[in-house]
């Protein structure tokens, strides 16, 4: 590496299980990879359309396996997560529009909450099991990550203003030129050059390729002797 900045941007939708556990594990890696992370929210089900990808739901076996492999990573990474028994029905049917152009708004005018929001919104999906599609569930995701009621009202009064609406095709489209087809898609520079990654399975070859050090679920827990 040169003595630039590592940078890794995560293209993400709160849609996604895997993209929770990609999440958690670069903000855990912040400072063992002395890292600046930036978080590029983007639209899953539009990403999907134009790229011609499908969700995994829609293909029985891989959707038997991935509940399984998700229960594995919940354990590995020590995050609580279930999945609702109506995911597969909900995100086959509904998107997460509203709550993408929330984390957008955010985005734009207070950067300094979108990690705790989108936190929040993974949590409220994959911990709670409460749905996250809806415009009403937005103030109680909002409320759970304590943004201050000006903020709330601001954010939600600009989730159809052209701002908004442009930051999230512009983070749906950078994905798609960057070959992008599913989410977390992780975007590195190394040697200056953006390098993709799709999956949190991605993220040990990640760090081999960057010259950093894959420490496993935990970077920052004292190592056990
Ligand atoms: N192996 C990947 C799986 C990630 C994954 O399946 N993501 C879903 C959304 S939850 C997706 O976008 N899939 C697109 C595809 O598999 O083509 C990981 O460990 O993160």
């Amino acid at each position: 590496m040169t003595g630039q900045r590592f940078v890794v941007e995560l293209f993400y939708d709160v849609v996604s299980p895997y993209t929770y556990f990609a999440f958690e594990a670069l903000c855990r890696y912040r400072q063992a990879w002395d890292m600046e992370l930036k978080l590029r929210p983007f639209l899953l089900s539009g990403l999907m359309r134009e790229s011609g990808n499908k969700s995994p739901a829609v293909v029985l076996n891989k959707g038997i396996y991935c509940a399984k492999d998700l229960h594995r990573l919940s354990k590995y990474y020590n995050i609580p997560f279930g999945l609702h028994r109506d995911y597969v029905q909900w995100v086959l049917s509904r998107n997460t529009l509203h709550a993408q152009r929330f984390l957008c708004a955010i985005d734009l005018y207070r950067p300094e909450y979108l990690e705790t929001v989108s936190r929040h919104f993974f949590r409220r999906f994959f911990g709670e099991q409460k749905e996250i599609m809806s415009l009403e569930c937005l103030p109680k995701v909002a409320a759970a990550a304590e943004l201050p009621r000006d903020v709330v009202s601001d954010c939600l009064q600009a989730l159809d203003s052209e701002p908004v609406k442009t930051l999230l095709r512009k983070n749906t489209g950078e994905a798609l030129q960057l070959s992008a087809f599913g989410s977390p898609t992780i975007v590195a520079t190394i040697n200056g050059r953006r390098e993709t990654y799709f999956g949190q399975d991605r993220l040990l070859l990640l760090a081999h390729d960057a010259g950093k050090p894959w420490l496993g679920p935990h970077p920052d827990a004292p190592a056990k002797l």
